[in-house]
């Protein structure tokens, strides 16, 4: 059940994204809400600029035009100092295949963003410990990235995203590599502990199978979210 009933106001809003990569035009005015608390997929085929919203979403790009507010606040207008600020202690961003440190244990990946936050080290191993823990990979914690099987990376990965207690993940197709079992293993694993900690998820798929784990899902086609799909 969706624990964001009740609340109005979308922690994180777009509205009327342009963005071009070149000469190709990548969102043409697309718009879309994400509820505090909320899990929304977005669907759509290959190039209809589902990365790209993403990515202008969590402001790791600015749009051409268009807003994108978090919390109130315009973050395609923030400067850099600020917004890399944000994305340190509010995002939390999981990548089709993980981009764990390949010389970090899994445990020091998941510790990783509270040291840069300046978390004394035994305490972030022992808070990432417990994350591991939470993504059932704690057994697997004193491995490298590339001893693990890949469901197990992507779970650490979803573990360091979450470690420091973000308000909004950003997952950009976390189960694109991975077989059926060790997809539903991570979804289940990321809804579950987004659910728990009221933490808001931006799903990318392109797998109907992995948007029916999310609380509402929309579609994006040429660069446009489907109005019908847009929330009010
Ligand atoms: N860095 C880039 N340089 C040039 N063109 C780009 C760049 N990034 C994306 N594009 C183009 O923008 C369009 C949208 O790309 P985007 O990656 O956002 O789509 P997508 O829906 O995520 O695709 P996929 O499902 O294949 O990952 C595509 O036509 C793509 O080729």
């Amino acid at each position: 059940m969706s624990n964001t009933e009740g609340s109005t106001v979308p922690l994180l809003a777009a509205r009327d994204l342009v963005k071009a990569h070149g000469r190709t035009e990548a969102l043409h005015g697309a718009s879309v809400e994400l509820r505090e608390g909320e899990i929304l997929a977005v669907t759509g085929a290959s190039g209809s600029g589902k990365s790209t919203l993403l990515h202008c979403l969590a402001g790791i790009v600015r749009p051409d035009t268009g807003s994108v507010t978090y919390a109130g606040e315009r973050l395609d207008r923030l400067p850099e100092k600020r917004l890399s600020e944000l994305r340190r202690t509010e995002f939390g961003v999981v990548f089709q295949f993980g981009q764990l440190i390949p010389e970090l244990t899994a445990l020091d990946n998941a510790a990783l963003p509270l040291l840069l936050a300046g978390v004394r080290r035994q305490e972030a191993r022992e808070r990432a410990g417990e994350w591991l823990e939470r993504f059932g990979v704690r057994g697997q914690g004193e491995l490298r990235p590339g001893e693990m099987s890949g469901g197990q990376a992507q779970r650490a990965a979803l573990a360091r995203a979450l470690v420091t207690g973000p308000k909004v993940v950003f997952a950009d197709e976390p189960t694109g590599a991975l077989d059926s079992l060790a997809s539903e293993q991570v979804m289940t694993a990321l809804t579950h502990t987004a659910r728990e900690s009221g933490t808001a998820v931006l799903l990318i798929t392109h797998d109907a199978q992995v948007a029916a784990y999310a609380d509402r899902e929309v579609r994006l086609a040429d660069g446009t979210v489907a109005p019908l799909e847009v929330a009010a």
